[in-house]
């Protein structure tokens, strides 16, 4: 015969013996690596620079910029260098906004990102990885440049989000109503990607979800449990990323997903990720996306105000074999290297002169 179940209750765990490890509360690891006030000031500019392209009262085009992921500090920053040193070059038509993707969604498995495991290794180290992913972009900000990263796990959001200046909600989270509510809690502008399967309406609604304050479940800075209210976020946007291995960034595509938004009450204005299933998986089309869409803007479509490229110092991936890596060379998605994307930041400013 079964046992009650109140006498199940006080003998069946509730779940696996897992090891947990105690990783510091937001608040400390601010008070370990606090922002200071410049670079403070800096980031709400840089992000109502980015909210401004996105209102139509600056005409020039924000790039989302660099790795797909960073495992290598020292890589992002010697990137970073050289992409503070070009923005200067192109700023009269572009705004370069540096990826900084500490944390990577996977199809099924695999390596979760730097605030993860910044060893390489499989085993884990929340607390370095933090530190190391806040103290990173800290860097990045400090050369100049806005920075941006896909906030996945809504928790981790208050151990980087003042840092940021442009937030990617990605394809496989943006139907999450999680994810809408935190976005409806950022100051940042944030990126909704259509689905991985194409569909661009679930991304609408995100937007429309982001809007609207919404009474929420968070860890206040403390790491205590609260019932937060969100303010609402106006400074959200489509982001086409092709689906289902098919592109959606031609015209058609364009003027489909500007009519879904307008018959929605939303901006219709448009970020096209030239990577991922726009690229057909292959970074060596990155290129011909980031071409396309740029003679779409000179052929009059102002809705296109963005770009994202995934680009790092040198072309192509590695697997990841910790001691046998190249320097400079993706460990996640293939990237277009430094030549390319200088060429092609170059490119896109004097076609939009
Ligand atoms: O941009 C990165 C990847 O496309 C995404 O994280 C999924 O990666 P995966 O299919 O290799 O897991
Ligand atoms: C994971 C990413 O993209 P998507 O969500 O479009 O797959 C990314 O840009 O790193």
């Amino acid at each position: 015969m079964n046992a009650p179940v109140s006498a199940m209750l006080n003998t069946i765990s509730t779940s696996h013996e897992t090891a947990a490890t105690p990783l510091p509360t937001p608040a400390e690891l601010r008070r370990q690596l606090p922002l200071d006030e410049a670079l403070g000031a800096q980031i709400a500019e840089q992000r109502h620079a980015v909210q401004r392209i996105l209102n139509g009262q600056d005409d020039r085009l924000f790039v989302v910029v660099g790795p797909c992921s960073v495992h290598d500090p020292e890589a992002a920053l010697d990137y970073a260098d050289r992409l503070a040193a070009l923005s200067e070059e192109v700023s009269d038509r572009l705004l370069p906004v540096m990826r900084v993707y500490v944390e990577k969604p996977r199809t099924t498995v695999g390596w979760k990102g730097l605030a993860y495991d910044p060893h390489l290794d499989g085993h884990g180290d929340m607390a370095q990885g933090l530190a190391l992913s806040r103290e990173l972009m800290h860097g990045i900000a400090r050369r100049g440049l806005p920075v941006a990263t896909e906030l996945l796990q809504p928790m981790l959001a208050p151990y980087l989000e003042d840092a940021l200046s442009w937030v990617a909600i990605g394809a496989r989270t943006t139907e999450s109503q999680l994810h809408r509510e935190l976005a409806s809690d950022l100051a940042a502008a944030v990126g909704f990607k259509n689905a991985t399967s194409g569909d661009v309406q679930v991304a609408v609604d995100a937007m429309q979800a982001a809007a609207h304050s919404h009474q929420r479940f968070a860890l206040d800075s403390e790491g205590r449990p609260v019932m937060q209210q969100t303010a609402g976020n106006p400074h959200t946007h489509v982001v086409l990323r092709g689906g289902h291995g098919e592109p959606n960034y031609q015209a058609h595509h364009v003027r489909t997903a500007v009519n879904t938004l307008r018959e929605a009450g939303q901006n219709p204005r448009l970020m096209v990720d030239c990577s991922h299933a726009n690229a057909r998986k292959d970074h060596r089309r990155q290129s011909e996306v980031m071409l396309d869409v740029l003679a779409q803007r000179q052929a009059g479509d102002a809705n296109l105000v963005a770009l994202m490229l995934e680009s790092h110092l040198f072309e192509g991936k590695q697997p990841l074999k910790p001691g046998a890596l190249r320097y400079g060379v993706s460990v996640t998605d293939a990237c277009v290297g430094w030549d390319t994307t200088e060429h092609l930041l170059k490119t896109a400013a004097e076609r939009l002169r």
